[in-house]
């Protein structure tokens, strides 16, 4: 069913959020040229397949492991119990193909590695040599925080990092992100009469918002308001005070660098919903092993990567060009407000903010692929 030239790559979770933009990414690059895809679905094998592949033929059952089985490559994003399922059965039956995937089943397994090439090729490249199949995205918050500050984590120049995170609605899902937008309209439908008379009191307005996100403010998907509000906590309660998503910065963030035990970097902090769409954004304390000057630093995060866009330290620059606002639908991870704290030289401030659903997701899976199939 493969060719060298040309692989035969099933794609599973193509229409769903991830899948989307992993989708548009591709096409963008022109990465449909390299490979046959062969499109899988959980809801309706046998339906056309997605008119942007030529040649693509009826959509297969992603249940059906015996035609998963014949393909050397399958890219996931349909989401962590279809991995727990069909991975299981894939890899119990002896299929030694290569398994990319969006969800964070398999990321911690001693097995699979978490992929993110611009921070870590070598990791990837050796991995490929030693026979390791399963490749997996990072979680979406750690990626773009290495992405920003790439610099000084590749360099060993980090001892221990805090990140305090203003996490997107996006992150959530599509029904989340629905969700955001439609307690916004239903807080001003609350007041828009008052909004509309210049001479109506702020006080007023304040109390009715409140009145309605305290009683029949729609909360399905989140629980509780996002709208004019936040909510500290993001993933579940590890039962000792932290939550997952904070756990993941720790444990993620030296997986992928591959540090050694005695050279491990401290990672923990506070993971926070905000009700911004698809940026997340966080707030860094760093000591770091050296006392740099800032030109220093920022300097080592600009030649890291090509994503990684150093902010001067200005308020007019930080507020252009340091918001989920700015850096949503692009690649460009802007990285800011470094400046040296107070607790002394080897302390530093920065502020990093990517768009989740591509560094964060969908771009390190097609990285992934391509790399996979020697087309970078
Ligand atoms: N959301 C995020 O920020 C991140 C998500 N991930 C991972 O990616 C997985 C997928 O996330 P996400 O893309 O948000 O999930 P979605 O819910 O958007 O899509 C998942 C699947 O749902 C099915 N589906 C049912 N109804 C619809 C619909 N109306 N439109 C589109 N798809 C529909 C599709 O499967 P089918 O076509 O087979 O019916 C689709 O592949 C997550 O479970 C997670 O593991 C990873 C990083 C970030
Ligand atoms: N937990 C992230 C989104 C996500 O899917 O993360 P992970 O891939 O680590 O499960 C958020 O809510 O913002």
């Amino acid at each position: 069913m493969t060719t060298a030239a040309t692989p035969s790559v099933g794609l599973v979770g193509w229409r769903g959020m991830v899948g989307s933009v992993l989708m548009q990414r591709m096409q963008d690059e022109g990465d449909f040229a390299n490979l046959n895809p062969v499109f899988f679905s959980t809801s309706n094998a046998g339906g056309a397949a997605p008119s942007f592949a030529n040649g693509a033929g009826k959509l297969e059952d992603a249940f059906d492991v015996d035609t998963l089985a014949k393909l050397p490559i399958i890219v996931t994003a349909q989401g962590g119990d279809y991995t727990k399922r069909v991975h299981t059965e894939l890899r119990g039956r002896g299929w030694d193909g290569l398994w990319i995937d969006a969800a964070s089943t398999l990321r911690m397994n001693d097995d699979s590695i978490i992929v993110l090439d611009p921070i870590n090729r070598d990791v990837i490249d050796k991995g490929l040599v030693n026979g390791t199949k399963d490749f997996i995205g990072g979680n979406c918050t750690v990626s773009c925080m290495l992405m920003g500050l790439g610099g000084l984590f590749k360099n060993g120049l980090v001892e221990w990092g805090t990140s305090m995170t203003y996490q997107a609605a996006s992150g959530g899902g599509a029904r989340h992100m629905r969700e955001l937008l439609s307690q916004f309209g239903t807080l001003n439908a609350e007041v828009s009469s008052e909004l509309d008379d210049p001479a109506s009191a702020i006080l007023e307005i304040d109390r009715k918002v409140l009145a309605h996100q305290r009683t029949d403010i729609d909360a399905t998907q989140f629980g509780v308001p996002l709208a004019g509000s936040l909510i500290p906590w993001i993933d579940a309660d590890l039962g000792n005070g932290q939550s997952k998503e904070e756990w993941k910065a720790g444990v993620e963030t030296n997986k992928i660098l591959g540090t050694s035990d005695e050279n491990r970097i401290i990672m923990d902090g506070l993971c926070i919903r905000i009700g911004a769409m698809r940026s997340h954004s966080q707030a860094l304390t760093l000591k770091l092993r050296e006392d740099l000057s800032v030109a220093e630093i920022e300097k080592l995060l600009a030649d890291d990567n090509e994503w990684a866009k150093v902010i001067p330290n200005t308020k007019e620059a930080s507020m252009a060009s340091l918001t989920p606002v700015a850096a949503s639908g692009t690649l460009d991870i802007p990285v800011g407000r470094i400046r040296k704290m107070e607790m002394g030289p080897q302390y530093i401030s920065a502020f990093t903010v990517g768009d989740q659903l591509l560094w964060g997701a969908a771009e390190p899976l097609r990285r992934m692929l391509n790399i996979a199939t020697g087309n970078l």
